[in-house]
């Protein structure tokens, strides 16, 4: 149905070409998965299905690609609309209506499908994507998940034989990208739908490809093949092929389901390993109240030496230095309750946060999650309530004061990037920060190496763009800072190099909030985890208790090792070693 010819394609002023010798065939009616690290190349290869490269991007596609039999080249991307639906990374810049229910409608309209028959899919697709309460609502005012599922609706109504999703889950809360993947695997079994889709978050995918598609390394070319035997070799893996690969366990299982059918040996050696290190715990114990109580006698029998006359009070032992007044929060927030529009979008929200503590903000899609966020920074104002952020009132505090105590990488990161380059973007960000010239740039080349200085922000892929916008507000090192969504793009390396800078952050006292819906970052940085729920706080705790309970939160290394607390891959190596 797909059917790359030895494709290679060059944007224009490249030096080399981005995917090269990409040969491979998607035959009617499965679902091939895309995986490869940041800016191999994905979403070129999407868009070359799509006819958006070379047509809209430029640049030059050698080789052949057709879908259903046209030639990309010569057919532009309006001519192969009505076989190829289209969700691209960001939703925003596709939408061409302003309510939910005409997006819904615009792309059957284009192919002057009857009345009645949209009516009908119109009403299907809001039932199957959770989308009927909001179907009169203007797309802005959306939540970024709701939007994203506007966006893959919109693809689905007109039924086209070939979906092509660039990371279709990145902006869903867990139960929302498993509704969807049900969606597409029933268009797959029922109706011979064709999907080509990438995405980073393998352990939300994986197991419903066919095949897929592995693209190892930018200009390296693809190889197509069984999932199993591709996660055997891939750089990029989810958390239960990564426990797969340190247990030993072969083949390898995709999902925790098999994963749980082996680990019975995998517990019983944390059990052990588990008693060991309780009893070497115990017999430190021990050790150290034996040191105690020696050096207690010992400060007993110097009491008890003759000494010099002293002040009295000095017998009465060593006193406890003076308790360090307590750190003031780095956000506090007290009875928030916060409208936009119609929606009571945050109601009796408390929330503090303290210096050098990560917390976790979590929650169905429309939650308020980037609501609370925006509260922080002052973008929204409280209907009633309080918010502090290092003693100040946010919405009333002038931007560039605000800048220096609490930072915001937004949801969509291209909000906050506004010059040509990279470089002109880093000197803004050193100057408005008022840090010394380079500190941004320093920042972006540890974050993801190999951005060149004259490349245009746009033409950055999603995860290179996010890391941008997140060296412009470090820049300024506020100690609050809050992220949203910030692994939307990003592969497992650049997941892991963010962890690294987070922590690292964290260790130095700043104070992060990350709203996030990937459970296996929460497990992995957090200490904390907040849930809400339509506006309300309905957990707040740490991070082991708060997602273990919850089959929805719980990160796969969690759900194969129940009734045992473990949360990440690195955790148990790290017992096993
Ligand atoms: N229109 C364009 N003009 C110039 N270079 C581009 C353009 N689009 C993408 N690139 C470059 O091509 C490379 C591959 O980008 P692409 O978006 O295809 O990668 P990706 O694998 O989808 O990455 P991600 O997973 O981060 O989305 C990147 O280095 C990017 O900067
Ligand atoms: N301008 C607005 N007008 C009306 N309603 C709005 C507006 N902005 C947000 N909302 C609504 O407020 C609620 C909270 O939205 P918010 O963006 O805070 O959710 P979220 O938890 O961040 O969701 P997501 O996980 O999808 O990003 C949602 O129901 C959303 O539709």
């Amino acid at each position: 149905m797909i059917r790359f010819e030895d494709v290679s394609v060059t944007y224009d002023g490249a030096p080399e070409p981005t995917v090269r010798q990409v040969d491979f065939e998607v035959p009617e009616g499965e679902l091939v998965l895309l995986v490869g690290p940041s800016g191999a190349g994905k979403s070129t290869i999407l868009n070359a299905v799509s006819g958006l490269v070379p047509h809209f991007t430029g640049g030059t596609l050698r080789g052949r690609v057709t879908v259903a039999g046209r030639d990309t080249r010569t057919h532009k991307p309006r001519e192969l609309a009505d076989v190829v639906g289209t969700v691209g990374q960001d939703p925003l810049s596709h939408f061409v209506t302003d309510t939910v229910e005409d997006e819904l409608a615009y792309g059957m309209e284009s192919l002057g499908l009857p009345p009645q028959v949209m009516r009908r899919r119109v009403e299907e697709t809001l039932d199957l994507l959770g989308l009927a309460a909001l179907r009169h609502r203007p797309i802005a005012t959306l939540s970024g998940g709701q939007q994203q599922r506007v966006a893959i609706g919109s693809v689905l109504t007109p039924h086209p034989s070939v979906l092509v999703l660039d990371e279709p889950t990145s902006a869903l809360d867990p139960a929302a990208a498993e509704e969807v993947l049900a969606v597409l695997q029933r268009l797959v079994h029922d109706l011979g739908t064709t999907v080509l889709m990438a995405e980073h978050r393998l352990e939300r995918v994986v197991q419903y490809a066919d095949q897929v598609l592995l693209l190892p390394a930018p200009g390296a070319p693809p190889v197509l093949g069984a999932p199993a035997g591709t996660m055997a070799v891939s750089p990029v893996v989810p958390p239960v092929v990564e426990l797969g690969r340190l247990a030993g366990w072969s083949p390898l299982p995709l999902t925790v389901r098999d994963a749980r059918r082996r680990a019975a040996d995998l517990r019983a050696r944390l059990q052990d390993k588990d008693q060991e290190k309780e009893k070497e715990k115990e017999k430190d114990e021990e050790q150290d109240e034996e040191q105690e109580r020696e050096g207690a006698a010992a400060a007993v029998a110097a009491a008890c030496e003759p000494v010099p006359p002293r002040p009295r009070r000095w017998f009465r032992g060593r006193r406890p230095a003076p308790a360090a007044p307590p750190a003031p929060y780095a956000a506090e927030v007290r009875s928030l309750a916060v409208r936009r529009g119609p929606v009571r979008a945050l109601r009796h929200v408390d929330l503090t946060v303290s210096p050098g503590e990560t917390v976790a903000l979590m929650g169905r899609n429309g939650a308020g999650k980037s609501t609370l966020l925006s509260s922080l920074v002052g973008l929204v104002e409280p209907a009633s309530g309080s918010v502090r952020v290092g003693g100040a009132v946010p919405h009333r505090t002038p931007p560039r004061e605000l800048v220096r105590r609490v930072g915001l990488v937004p949801q969509e990161p291209r909000d906050l990037l506004y010059a040509d380059t990279v470089a002109a973007e880093c000197a803004a960000a050193d100057e408005d920060a008022g840090a010394a010239p380079g500190t941004c740039r320093a920042l972006v080349t540890r974050l993801l190496p190999g951005v060149a200085d004259d490349t245009h922000p746009r033409d950055l892929s999603e995860g290179q763009r996010l890391t941008l916008a997140l060296a412009v507000v470090l820049a300024a090192r506020p100690p609050l800072l809050l992220l949203d969504e910030p692994t939307r793009g990003l592969d497992y390396a650049a997941k892991a190099r963010l962890a690294v800078l987070l922590r690292g952050l964290a260790a130095d006292g700043h104070a992060i909030v990350l709203a996030t819906h990937d459970v296996e970052l929460a497990a992995e940085l957090a200490h904390r985890v907040v849930l809400l729920a339509e506006g309300e706080v309905i957990a707040d705790g740490p991070t082991a208790d708060v997602v273990v309970s919850s089959p929805s939160f719980a990160p796969q290394v969690t759900k194969i090792l129940a009734p045992q607390r473990w949360l990440t891959v690195a955790q148990v190596a790290e017992a096993l070693a």
